[in-house]
């Protein structure tokens, strides 16, 4: 059965919007189930309502088509990453604006390459409960607990929001590299530093989100979930601020791992589809018809 966003699917030459579902899942640590994400959030997706009353659009009028999933080869991260390369590197030479769905974090990595390659430089907006800056987890350097320090080590200026889990090796990396650390508790005792967040970013951002970085009571449907986590709110919240000041260059969700909390699929899908229609009014692809 063929899988889309929404009620409707866009033809790919029309549409400006490219969903890709990155099923990838091999370099989870904990509990698995992230490779059904994608398509779990693609359903939930069709029990939306088009009209996105917070914003008074209806996001699906940019053109919203969704791509084939992207393979995997079960015994090399190495040629998994490669494919995932290509295939965003394929839209976004078409000119397509990526909206990806993880799949583990590790897929970062080479969406983000991706990114650099088609669009030129930009910095890093990292939002999640785990920093994931280890050299390598479980004896994989593509460990979904390293995408961060591989693209640290690529040069990429970060800024990390929600993060509750990190070791203090890491720690030491994030101050030795100039990190903009936003960890969970601060935001819990201080609100959200939206312009400290804003000002640490660079005028170009591309955005990856890991669904853990809710708090289970919101998102209970992850591989790895901590207490203490963000609202719904707060991470609207902070997409709408970068997304009014900032030019995003694309976006990763991941993380999700279905486990038959229906609201958890709707709450990724809605927070994608939010997402998309955040995107539509900075490039001007929609108006706001007021409320
Ligand atoms: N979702 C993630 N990025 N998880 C990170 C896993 C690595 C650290 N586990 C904590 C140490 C366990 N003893
Ligand atoms: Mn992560
Ligand atoms: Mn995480």
């Amino acid at each position: 059965m063929r899988l889309f966003f929404g009620e409707r699917d866009t033809p790919y030459e029309e549409a400006r919007v490219v969903v890709l579902p990155v099923p990838y899942d091999l370099s989870l640590s904990f509990l698995p189930g992230a490779r059904r994400g994608p398509e779990a959030i693609l359903l939930a997706s069709r029990e939306l309502e088009p009209f996105l009353l917070e914003l008074g659009v209806a996001p699906e009028e940019v053109g919203i088509h969704a791509a084939e999933p992207v393979p995997w080869v079960a015994g090399s991260a190495e040629e998994s990453h490669a494919l995932i390369r290509e295939a965003a590197l394929t839209h976004l030479r078409a000119g397509k604006f990526l909206v990806a769905l993880g799949g583990d974090h590790s897929i970062t990595h080479p969406l983000v390459q991706a990114h650099r390659e088609a669009l030129g430089a930009f910095s890093l907006l990292h939002i999640d409960a785990h920093a994931d800056l280890y050299p390598e987890w479980q004896g994989s350097v593509y460990s979904h607990a390293s995408p961060f320090y591989r693209l640290l080590g690529e040069g990429f200026p970060l800024v990390q929001v929600g993060i509750r889990a990190m070791d203090q090796d890491s720690l030491t990396l994030a101050r030795a590299k100039g990190v903009a650390l936003f960890p969970a508790h601060r935001l819990h005792r201080e609100g959200l530093p939206l312009r400290e967040i804003l000002e640490a970013s660079g005028e170009r951002v591309y955005i990856s989100l890991d669904f853990d970085a809710l708090d289970p009571s919101v998102m209970p449907s992850v591989g790895t979930p901590l207490p203490g986590g963000l609202s719904y709110r707060q991470v609207v919240d902070l997409l709408e601020a970068v997304f009014r000041e900032k030019e995003v260059v694309g976006m990763d969700f991941v993380e999700l791992s279905p486990n038959g909390q229906f609201h958890a699929e709707m709450t990724a899908a809605q927070l994608v589809y939010h997402a998309i229609g955040l995107k539509g009014l900075q490039a001007g692809w929609l108006e706001a018809r007021g409320l």
